[in-house]
């Protein structure tokens, strides 16, 4: 490796070393190139001067020499081409080779003299030198400070990326893999695979624990070494919070350790495990807390959520209102609104303008919105406020402050209320990563926070969003505890309401239903556990078309192009399937609805990626939170335009998706970024509705078939459900109670603080804890 990294040749394979006279071809994203090279050196049997190469690798600087390795390869059009699978800068090795090489045009700012300088002091290994360590540089007389940052940020751009795919190529890494290694640590690659290749795990995605293994193995890392076993624990602890754990019981969890250590001698002991166990505990990698073990970030996340809900249990609230003089105005908003509140809805709405923070919770049609309506105009009324935001200013700020876990929840709040909301990650000016513009120093500003779905709300982003809200806000949480729970980890709305330490109002009443919805009453015989084949029976609104497993799929496609023969869009209607990759899975069953809904045409252009094509008029989904380009995981939009390389000012293919008329751009490699978006996954669904959902369910989906997740995909249609497949199969799914309990310490912590002493409470506000860095 050494050898090669100084440039020499290793005639051992076969190789071409040759200058590059022109680049044929290069496509930035897949770091492809064809490039024509007249050949200086080979050991292959190629009888031109010149010949073209092609492979993953960097466009070539014109006039300079390389070293390529590959295999000769026969092109029917175009005729011998050599096929490359590593290459590397013939980097010269004397100390006039040196100085040309530096003083050459690659290298801005640098001459001979400065060249000869660097020589001088470094020696012929100057090159390697100053990549190591950028600080040898220090040592050359004459050479100032930008100068050489110049060249350090010219050498590795040169020859970083080369230096590590030949490395990693050692290693049997194919070339995207080396790109994604060589983003994460640029040229501490090489360093990080040999001290610790097991960081590779938890820093790049996809890096499997086994593949760390074969490198370690190489690198004389034992199978009992210490390193090994505390990145199994930790991966294992990451494995295990991904089941949505905040923390995994510490007397069970060697087990989890074991199977990834996949000790088949036994060489691995429990006692081994729980020491390397501790010492991660003391350099506070893991927090290790009677007997619980938590990732730092997990363990920070729910005690700073709960230090910030007491204190905002503890706030005063600013005005109580008198049942007389609440029952007054409620009577007013019956009167402009035509409708009278049931006695729940009322107690709802006396009790959350009441207190500081409450929980609102039912089914569909139990009237959530139509209380948080209630509300915001009994307060508004009360205190005299307007609901237009365009009476207010900075210096009065907008009083109702109305949010979602997602982009279409929000919209539906909005629309459904008439007041403005936004994603939860909008309210808090999320800017990627950790960063958020709201927190304790900087917090939201308003008299009420409304929170809806926030059964969907994870650990993390509750512990942000509570330390945003400010002295005297009121809050209330809105949600479904039915419903499937956070994909992240915690079930932050169901602990809060089994600790019983806030006020809750639980709606029962179902008032949709009397407008005759049968998909209601289907959702609240699931939700009581009283679902059976007479609950399934046919009406205006929903259908169970029972057939067997192979009819599913083409039953499915009569029902789309039926509803789409009755006018509805592409928009109106969605599948929603619990796994990706069975016979009647997410994948598949895009892929058959997307020749039906958006065939091939001349009029629309198309973009390949692996076995996907993207087309204009597809349905797609966007996969992940994007906030510079205001576009969230499960936003749902319309391929508009594709354009070609030579049509676009960056001289790259691009496609073009309009979410609800936001337009975003995504070039190739930002593919990933979406799917189609005819069939989504149930827990993707979550925080969305739809006109018509068609719900595929066989007994091949019967590990996931639960009553939560049934029952979430049932919510989500407004106007009619059809579901396709096997009854007994659902209904076995929906009397499946999930018991699948998320390991949490929320309650207990909470309680631990109501029952805490006062001047402790006072002592705790005064110190500076990690929370108020996370
Ligand atoms: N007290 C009431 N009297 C008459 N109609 C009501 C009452 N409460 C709610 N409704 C009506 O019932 C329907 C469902 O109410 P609403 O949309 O508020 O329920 P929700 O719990 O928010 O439902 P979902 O979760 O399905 O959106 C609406 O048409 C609403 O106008």
């Amino acid at each position: 490796m050494e050898e090669q990294l100084e440039g020499q040749l290793d005639t051992e394979r076969g190789f071409i070393k040759g200058e590059s006279l022109r680049m044929i071809y290069h496509n930035d994203e897949e770091h492809f190139s064809i490039a024509l090279i007249r050949i200086e050196e080979t050991n292959e049997s190629i009888e031109d001067s010149e010949v073209v190469v092609k492979g993953h690798f960097s466009p070539l600087d014109k006039g300079e020499m390389y070293i390529f390795y590959g295999d000769v390869k026969d092109h029917p059009k175009f005729g011998e081409q050599y096929q490359v699978n590593h290459y590397q800068k013939d980097i010269p090795t004397s100390k006039e080779g040196i100085v040309l090489y530096l003083s050459s045009d690659l290298f801005y700012g640098i001459g001979k003299t400065t060249a000869e300088r660097i020589v001088a002091t470094l020696g012929d290994r100057a090159i390697q030198r100053i990549l190591q360590d950028p600080s040898a540089l220090d040592d050359v007389p004459y050479l100032k400070r930008d100068k050489a940052d110049q060249l350090v940020a010219d050498l590795r751009k040169h020859q970083g990326f080369e230096h590590v795919v030949i490395a990693l190529s050692e290693y049997g890494f194919g070339l995207q893999m080396a790109q994604k290694i060589y983003e994460a640590y640029q040229d501490r690659a090489l360093e990080v695979l040999q001290d610790n290749p097991y960081q590779f795990v938890f820093d790049i995605d996809g890096f499997g624990f086994k593949r760390a293994d074969e490198i370690a193995s190489k690198h004389q890392i034992s199978m009992d070494h210490p390193t090994r076993i505390q990145a199994a624990c930790l991966y294992a602890l990451n494995q295990w919070v991904q089941q949505g754990h905040v923390y995994a019981p510490s007397d069970r969890f060697a087990e989890e350790v074991l199977a990834v250590l996949n000790d088949e001698e036994g060489m691995i002991s429990n006692d081994i495990i729980s020491r390397e166990m501790k010492q991660l505990a003391d350099e506070e990698k893991i927090i290790l807390e009677e007997g619980n073990l938590y990732l730092p970030s997990l363990y920070y996340a729910e005690s700073g959520f709960v230090q910030q809900l007491h204190r905002v249990m503890l706030n005063e609230v600013e005005e109580e209102y008198t049942q007389a003089e609440l029952m007054k105005i409620v009577g007013e908003i019956e009167d402009e609104e035509d409708l009278s509140y049931g006695k729940e809805q009322f107690e709802a709405i006396e009790k959350a303008l009441n207190s500081n923070i409450m929980i609102l919770t039912g089914g569909p049609g139990t009237g959530k919105t139509t209380v948080i309506k209630g509300i915001i105009t009994a307060y508004a009324k009360m205190n005299r406020k307007s609901l237009k935001p365009a009476d207010y200013d900075q210096d009065e700020p907008y009083p109702f402050l109305l949010t979602a876990p997602t982009g279409r929840a929000a919209k539906r709040m909005n629309e459904s209320t008439g007041i403005p909301a936004v994603t939860i990650h909008r309210l808090l000016g999320w800017t990627g990563g950790e960063a958020f513009e709201r927190d304790h120093n900087n917090p939201l500003a308003g008299k009420i926070l409304i929170i809806d779905e926030f059964s969907m709300v994870d650990i993390w982003l509750a512990n942000q969003l509570f330390r945003a809200i400010p002295e005297g806000m009121q809050v209330l949480l809105v949600g479904d505890d039915d419903q499937l729970p956070s994909v992240g980890p915690g079930q932050v709305l169901s602990d809060l309401i089994s600790s019983e330490k806030i006020p809750a109002v639980q709606l029962q009443e179902v008032y949709r239903q009397k407008e005759g919805s049968k998909i209601i009453q289907l959702a609240h015989d699931m939700k009581r556990g009283t679902c059976n084949r007479q609950s399934l029976t046919k009406a205006n609104d929903f259908n169970f078309i029972s057939c067997p497993e192979p009819q599913v799929l083409p039953v499915i496609e009569k029902v789309y192009a039926k509803a789409m023969e009755k006018g509805h869009n592409l928009k109106d209607i969605q599948i929603l399937a619990p796994m990706y990759r069975s016979k009647i899975g997410i994948h598949s069953l895009n892929h058959d609805i997307q020749q039906l809904a958006n065939p091939p045409s001349r009029q629309k252009r198309e973009i390949q990626l692996k076995d996907l094509t993207y087309r204009t008029g597809d349905k797609v989904i966007q996969l992940i939170n994007q906030p510079e380009s205001g576009v969230y995981n499960g936003d749902i939009g319309e391929i508009v335009a594709i354009y070609k390389e030579d049509e676009t000012q960056e001289q790259k293919e691009k496609l073009t998706v309009s979410f609800e008329g936001k337009e975003v751009e995504y070039l190739r490699k930002d593919l990933t970024q979406i799917t189609h978006a005819y069939c989504t996954s149930i827990h993707k669904s979550q925080g969305s509705e739809f006109p018509i959902v068609i719900l595929p369910v066989v007994r091949g989906f019967s590990r996931m078939l639960r009553r939560n997740l049934l029952y979430t995909a049932v919510t989500r249609s407004k106007q009619s459900l059809i579901i396709c497949g096997d009854e007994e199969a659902f209904i076995r799914g929906v009397n499946t109670v999930d018991t699948n309990q998320r390991y949490t310490t929320l309650q207990e912590r909470l309680q631990e603080l109501l029952d805490r002493p006062e001047e402790d409470e006072q002592d705790d506000e005064e110190e500076l804890s990690p929370y108020d860095f996370m």
